[in-house]
């Protein structure tokens, strides 16, 4: 454990007061007690464990490949570079220890970032965000790992979907009124445009791109991670993930660290059976605050093999625009829940490392806009190289 870090064993505890102690299960989810526990996990930590998920069929199979991929005996160098994240302006690719940053420090992981399968929109039209939508990079020794990404890509939507409408029970509001932000009814047709305007020669009117570009059209990223197993302790520095919900599966070394409200940071252990959940800043600003995107962070623990991790991010459609739900609309049980925080209120408010709401976009601001920001601020390279010139 690090010096920082408080140890919770939060792996026998299912029940007790300490704060990484909730684990929900998936089948179970729309249970009263189960939403009980939700309300608990939103207004506490933002962070709890989901166990009986569909993930957990596909995850072994992705861990395997994703060792593969980071094994010296099996990827070379080359092939790593010839999948490199500068060469996308999607930002998908593999990138090399140290080349992403937190908080301007070099985090001491390498990576695929992927995202949704999609056409791209051709190159050079603006919003910028619009170039979000492209094409992953896979590496061409593995051919499985494609299928691999986007079958559990495709059962992390379906927990997000299905955790969404949980949180709309937990929070009292009506069905849709935070699933609507996902956008996922406009896929199909909206990526057929998409394509009819890529293949073109000639560049789309406004009404074209407006028509391509409908509000409910989704957008998503996911990461192979290899961390470091030595060196730099930044494995990736403290933040809060900036999109909707998380689903975070990791291996079992220790590492992801979460800080509490009074800015300790506590061990987050690896369990089996769950995958970790946290909430994104998108989900904290459309519930006015009252769920937390709980700041969190990976500290590296020297090891012979380096710790793998599989986050997955869901978000809001690019297109969306946040907007916050008064309190007033929420029910009793979610404003009692959050009463909870009067501890935290009389101790002067949750301590942090990272500045609340610094992905919160504006009330008119597309979430577009709002994702670009944080990319190109966590891959100053691949920005440059494509971007440089023209500017934000
Ligand atoms: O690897 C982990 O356990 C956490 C990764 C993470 O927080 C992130 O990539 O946003
Ligand atoms: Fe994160």
């Amino acid at each position: 454990m690090s010096p920082t870090a408080t140890n919770t064993n939060a792996a026998q505890d299912d029940g007790g007061p300490s704060p990484l102690s909730l684990v929900l299960s998936y089948p179970n989810l729309t249970s009263p007690s189960t939403i009980a526990s939700l309300r608990r996990a939103m207004v506490g930590l933002g962070f709890f464990y989901l166990s009986d998920s569909p993930l957990e069929s596909e995850r072994d199979r992705l861990f395997a490949l994703t060792r593969r991929f980071f094994s010296s005996n099996h990827t070379s160098p080359e092939e790593k570079r010839s999948i490199e994240q500068e060469k996308s302006r999607h930002f998908r690719g593999w990138s090399g220890l140290g080349l992403e940053h937190t908080q301007d420090k070099p985090d001491n992981r390498e990576q695929i970032d992927l995202g949704i399968e999609s056409p791209a929109f051709p190159q050079g039209l603006q919003p910028h965000y619009l170039n979000l939508y492209g094409p992953n990079q896979f590496p061409a020794s593995i051919p499985e790992l494609r299928d691999a990404v986007l079958s559990y890509m495709e059962k992390a939507e379906e927990v997000t979907v299905h955790l969404t409408k949980a949180i709309e029970m937990a929070l009292g509001v009506e069905e849709g009124r935070l699933g609507d932000c996902l956008g996922l009814e406009g896929k199909e047709e909206g990526f057929e445009k998409i394509k009819a305007l890529a293949q073109r020669s000639t560049p789309p009117t406004d009404a074209e791109l407006e028509d391509a570009l409908p509000r409910f059209l989704p957008y998503e990223r996911m990461k192979l991670v290899k961390y470091g197993s030595e060196g730099n302790p930044q494995g990736v520095g403290a933040h809060r993930d900036g999109g909707w919900i998380t689903l975070l599966a990791t291996d079992q070394q220790p590492g992801l660290q979460v800080e509490d409200v009074a800015g300790q940071w506590i061990d987050v252990p690896y369990k089996p059976g769950c995958i970790l959940v946290n909430f994104g800043q998108q989900l904290e600003r459309v519930s006015s605050g009252l769920i937390r995107a709980a700041t969190h962070r990976v500290h590296i623990y020297p090891s012979p093999d380096g710790r793998v991790s599989l986050p997955y991010f869901s978000m809001p459609s690019l297109r969306a625009v946040i907007d916050p739900i008064p309190r007033g609309e929420m029910s009793a049980e979610a404003l009692q829940e959050e009463e909870s925080r009067d501890a935290e209120k009389r101790m002067g408010g949750r301590k942090t490392v990272v500045p609340e709401g610094d992905l919160h976009g504006s009330a008119t601001e597309e979430f577009g806009h709002t994702a670009w920001r944080s990319l190109i601020r966590s891959h100053p390279n691949t920005f440059q190289r494509w971007y440089g010139k023209v500017g934000a």
